[in-house]
């Protein structure tokens, strides 16, 4: 009887120990963020203990995803941006408009348009076409000399296609690969900034994106991009190694690009001087790498438009390296010398597609000559 007695408390000690392990065992698990497969059985005898051992976990609210602006009628919200290049447009206005234009005259235009770095040659062209216009309508009519600028500075800007690839395309694998683009330039242009708001003109148009960020050399560059792409849920490939070979992030976010099925691949590169050897021939090697994924669709030069000719040799190199298939030009608000945009599409004869108006995260416009013109003449 005793006996009994005896094996019935030992059972029930056992027992008891059994199922105070188990708890803790699971609590310890809980709270470390990991998971755990348990019997409905086990979950039911343990949930007094696990109650009172474990406040209630409180599920993170899912973040609510921005929604970008549509990137159609930017420049024309932005237009004010535009004022100090507008300088340039005023000053053209008002020569032309005294009408029976003397030499000094001639000159104050050319010095007028050599000032906002529109660029040698096509200085001289403006002023030969004007020459010749205002000769043969002999008329100071505001809106008549309005409009014949106009007309001239829009030729003088040109037309273009000035879209980026943003559609998927078959290999020669018969796979297909999403849209890759290349973002390059020297420091401080506005490289990484213009990536995350391309990505919300692309989110914009319900296109899908994978960011790259191939700027290893910047541990902040990297987590710039994912703070912005978190807010508009863009996907972000970088490595967690500073120094990390960029080549090896480009060709990762490709392959991701791949995998996930998306649209457009975008690749932030660090900021290189163009004298610096070692750097333009790690930016080859960079699309020679992503090219093994998939064939890299647009490079884009990111040129700060207040650096004025020193960005234009800028550019020369960066086209001899990479072929350059578009211009981005930042900063565009707040500087006088708009001129950059004509002198810098003559110089590498590729267009610009999109103009930095400002720091905002939709303050990048598709680059419409119209709307630039008018902006100049208004
Ligand atoms: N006003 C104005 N500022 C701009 C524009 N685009 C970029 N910026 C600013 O320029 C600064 C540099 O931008 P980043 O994107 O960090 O430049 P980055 O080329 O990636 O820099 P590195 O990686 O160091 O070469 C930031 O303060 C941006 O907000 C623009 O269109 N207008």
């Amino acid at each position: 009887m005793i006996d009994q007695t005896v094996l019935l408390l030992v059972i029930a000690v056992v027992v008891l120990l059994a199922v105070g392990v188990s708890a803790v065992t699971l609590v310890t698990r809980r709270r470390r963020g990991g998971t755990t497969t348990i019997s409905p059985e086990t979950a039911e005898a343990l949930q007094p203990e696990l109650d009172e051992a474990a406040p209630p976990v409180e599920e993170a609210p899912a973040p609510t995803l921005e929604r970008p602006e549509p990137a159609a009628g930017r420049m024309q919200r932005l237009r004010a941006r535009l004022a100090r290049s507008g300088t340039v447009g005023q000053t053209l206005l008002s020569i032309l408009s005294r009408g029976d234009l003397t030499e000094s005259d001639w000159e104050e235009i050319e010095e007028t348009l050599l000032l906002a770095d529109v660029g040698i040659g096509p200085t001289t062209e403006l002023m030969d076409t004007l020459r010749t216009r205002s000769k043969v309508l002999g008329t100071t009519d505001p809106e008549v000399v309005r409009g014949v600028l106009r007309e001239e500075l829009l030729a003088l800007v040109g037309e273009s296609d000035r879209s980026i690839a943003t559609e998927p395309v078959v290999g020669d694998d018969g796979r297909p690969h999403p849209a890759t683009v290349l973002v390059v330039g020297v420091n401080g242009t506005g490289k990484t900034t213009t990536v995350a708001k391309l990505a919300r003109v692309l989110v914009a148009e319900d296109k899908s994106v994978v960011l790259g960020a191939a700027d290893t050399f910047r541990a902040a560059a990297a987590d710039q991009l994912s703070t912005w792409g978190a807010r508009v849920g863009v996907e972000v490939v970088r490595s967690d190694r500073e120094g990390a070979d960029p080549a090896a992030v480009a060709f990762d976010t490709v392959r991701r690009g791949r995998e996930e099925s998306a649209d457009v691949v975008l690749v932030d590169t660090a900021g290189r001087l163009q004298n610096k050897q070692g750097l333009m021939d790690e930016l080859g090697k960079i699309k020679r790498v992503m090219s093994r994924e998939a064939p890299v669709s647009e490079v884009l030069l990111v040129l700060d438009a207040t650096t004025g000719q020193n960005g234009m040799r800028q550019a020369q190199v960066f086209a001899d390296v990479v072929d350059i298939t578009g211009i981005v030009l930042t900063k565009l608000d707040g500087t006088a010398k708009g001129g950059i945009v004509v002198a810098v599409q003559r110089e590498l004869g590729v267009p610009v597609k999109f103009v930095g108006l400002g720091e905002g995260p939709d303050d990048l416009a598709p680059f419409v000559p119209e709307e630039f013109v008018d902006a100049l003449l208004s």
